[in-house]
């Protein structure tokens, strides 16, 4: 028998796989709701000019094609270090910080997985927020963590189960592993307030948590990439010694490219000189070193004045048109007579709405009016355009009554 012969059929990814669902789809108003990423107001993916810019310089420059080190590009980890840190951070300034280039946002939380389950001193059990990102799950089952859950979101107030959160946190034995969305939580849309979040440090401070922040979206929640990192750079602060995600998909649109970083804070310089020596050994049986030309990309941007202006306007640009979108389908079905409150719908913030809508309503949506999204009720609201913003709030309205 063939070697394979005992391999099961595994089932779609729960966000790819709708866009697979999509494309075989023939009907012309179809309209794709389901992956997490930008589209203009033709519903076409957004390559950002700075980014063309950026890539042009890259290319004129000639450059080589050599290995980069293991940790990736320098110019781009600093300069994404400080993005998410801030100019001013004292982990930067006291060069307490580790941080790597890593394959995108996925591949930063795998490196951030392996390494805890490596060297974490406490239980290798990670929590994450009910819900949470699909993908969370297997990242960190496998990278050889446990997961559990703590309470997130209240679906009567279709908002932030506050009270919930912080019990169960407390609940959590002291020094546990504590995932946390920096902003734009995926899949609801609900983020903490600035004061939530300074409670939230103060509880995990007193239980000695540990933070481990997966900001994915830094820019496009707010459209103010400082206002984005608040509660990562407000827990440094506290003295909390975190873990950090970032991923330049979305906010520079650079998907495809797969330009992500991952950091960890550390006590001293000497404890981020014997930190950065293991994860580099991590990495190399890994991957042993990054792609560079997504990176030289991001770090042409973050290095130059002027581009780096640019892609902070132009990522403005992205995520106000996601607050109109989200006023648009919201003033829509009203509009159609719906009698439920969706003014969650332009409450919430960054990529997605949580709609409220069932597994069985979001299967109607997709048989019979070719509207695809996640089952969970999550929409990518990315992919509302003002041409097809009356046919979704119908849809809705035709499937919610
Ligand atoms: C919270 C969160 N973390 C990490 C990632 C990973 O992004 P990278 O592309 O690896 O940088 C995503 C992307 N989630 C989107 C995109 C599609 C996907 O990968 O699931 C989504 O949820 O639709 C995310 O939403």
């Amino acid at each position: 028998a063939s070697a394979w012969s005992k391999v099961p059929q595994g089932p779609p990814d729960a966000i790819l796989g709708i866009t697979e669902a999509f494309k075989a789809d023939s009907f012309k108003e179809k309209i794709n709701l389901g992956v997490g990423a930008y589209r203009d107001d033709q519903g076409k993916p957004f390559v950002l000019p700075s980014v063309r810019a950026a890539e042009d310089k890259v290319v004129a420059s000639r450059s080589d094609k050599e290995y980069a080190g293991i940790t990736g590009i320098p110019a781009f980890t600093s300069a994404a270090a400080e993005l998410a840190y801030g100019t001013d951070s004292a982990a930067l300034k006291e060069d307490r910080l580790v941080i790597t280039q890593t394959i995108s946002g996925t591949g930063a939380l795998r490196i951030g997985g392996a390494f805890l389950e490596r060297f974490y001193p406490g239980a290798k059990k990670v929590y994450l927020p009910n819900p949470s990102w699909a993908n969370h799950n297997a990242v960190f089952k496998d990278s050889g963590l446990e997961v559990e859950k703590y309470r997130y979101y209240n679906k009567d107030t279709i908002g932030l189960d506050f009270d919930g959160l912080v019990e169960d946190i407390k609940a959590a034995p002291n020094g546990s592993i504590i995932l946390l969305h920096a902003c734009a939580h995926n899949p609801t849309g609900v983020d903490p307030t600035q004061d939530q979040w300074r409670k939230i440090s103060d509880v995990m401070k007193e239980k000695e948590h540990f933070a481990f922040f997966d900001m994915a979206y830094q820019g496009f929640a707010s459209g103010n990439a400082d206002q984005d990192a608040f509660a990562p750079r407000h827990f440094v602060k506290e003295g909390h010694n975190i873990a950090l995600c970032q991923s330049f998909a979305k906010n520079m649109g650079l998907y495809g490219e797969r330009v992500g970083a991952f950091s960890l804070v550390c006590e001293s310089t000497e404890e981020k000189k014997r930190v950065e020596s293991q994860i580099k050994i991590l990495i190399r049986p890994f991957y042993s070193n990054p792609p560079i030309h997504g990176a030289r990309v991001a770090s042409a941007i973050m290095n130059d004045a002027q581009l780096n202006q640019q892609w902070l306007g132009e990522v403005k640009g992205m995520a106000d048109r996601i607050i109109e979108m989200r006023a648009l389908l919201r003033k829509n079905l009203e509009q159609l007579g719906s009698k439920h409150d969706w003014s969650h719908i332009t409450s919430q913030i960054g990529m997605f709405a949580f709609t409220g809508l069932k597994p069985e309503q979001m299967d109607a949506l997709a048989k019979e009016h070719s509207v695809y999204a996640t089952k969970d009720g999550r929409i990518s609201v990315a992919g509302i355009t003002s041409g097809n913003v009356q046919r979704l709030a119908e849809s809705i309205f035709k499937v919610t009554g």
